[in-house]
């Protein structure tokens, strides 16, 4: 079993905010996450997760200090789980050189390319690895919900749809919708994956959507504002690709906001009730 080490626990809403760090064998490095614990949660009631992906520039503590979804998640009954963005402190040349590639930046896929491939596999630590540890370690049931924010809204998107029955429900704020078709994806699949763009199809939502059977429908929130959304995020492209094959997408714009925390946190609780919904609707 692997053993965690916990650097950090507070009390947060009658429940924990604990923060902790392990050794990854997907990623051969030491991993961290975030976690919150509602009061209730015990061997004996044990509870759903909601598994929250990050994005460019963060680590498993952004969301936690930022967004205010532990009040949500504790009237909810959900724990909820941040882990980093990226392995790091790997000894690659150039992991630090850049914001949107390296460090903070694995964009949720198994690399290929020689320089990275021993440590950039954050899709299996987060769909197959990070569950197990968080199974071992906390009370916590066998249902999985899964959202994030940018890079991390559209890791969210792309392992539910690659994984429809792992997940109860999925969602996501301001998320790069169709990775392969704008820079931040480009630079990022270009590096982990190399040049043949047939191999960045398994890892985007945009291309994924177009083959999918079971279809597990994907709530969307975005600002109006957000300084990214005609040159990275492509929700209309998305938006058609869903339209043109029947894969059920609701997604909301609101007027003034950016691409922020602030909005996140604006409109996390509606998806924590979301995910709390579907967690129990199938108990
Ligand atoms: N550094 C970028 C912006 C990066 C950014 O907006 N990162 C978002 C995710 S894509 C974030 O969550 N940043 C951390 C935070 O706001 O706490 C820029 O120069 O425009």
């Amino acid at each position: 079993m692997t053993t965690i080490n916990r650097t950090s626990s507070k009390s947060c809403f009658g429940g924990k905010v604990e923060f902790y760090k392990h050794s990854s064998s997907s990623c051969n490095c030491e991993m961290s996450f975030s976690i919150f614990i509602p009061q209730e949660a015990s061997t004996e009631n044990k509870l759903p997760v909601l598994y929250w992906l990050s994005g460019l520039e963060c680590t498993e503590k952004n969301f936690m200090e930022k967004s205010g979804a532990q009040r949500c998640a504790a009237e909810n009954s959900v724990i909820i789980v941040a882990p980093d963005t990226s392995p790091r402190g790997c000894n690659i040349e150039g992991e630090d050189e850049s914001w949107d590639f390296g460090s903070s930046a694995g964009f949720y896929v198994n690399a290929t390319q020689e320089k990275w491939k021993n440590h950039y596999n954050m899709y299996d630590y987060v769909v197959t690895e990070l569950p197990k540890v968080i199974a071992a370690n906390f009370p916590v049931n066998d249902k999985k919900s899964i959202s994030g924010h940018s890079m991390g809204g559209h890791g969210a998107m792309m392992i539910a749809i690659r994984n429809p029955e792992e997940y109860y429900s999925v969602s996501a704020f301001a998320p790069i919708c169709a990775p392969s078709l704008c820079p931040w994806g480009e630079k990022a699949f270009g590096g982990y994956l190399g040049d043949d763009k047939n191999t960045w199809k398994m890892y985007d939502s945009n291309c994924l959507v177009e083959t999918a059977t079971q279809k597990i429908p994907i709530l969307i929130e975005m600002g109006a504002c957000d300084p990214f959304r005609e040159t990275q995020l492509h929700l209309e492209t998305f938006h058609e690709t869903c339209q043109k094959h029947e894969y059920p997408l609701t997604a909301n714009i609101h007027e003034g906001y950016d691409h922020s925390y602030y909005f996140v946190a604006s409109f996390i609780e509606k998806h924590i009730e979301y995910h709390a919904q579907h967690l129990r609707s199938l108990s």
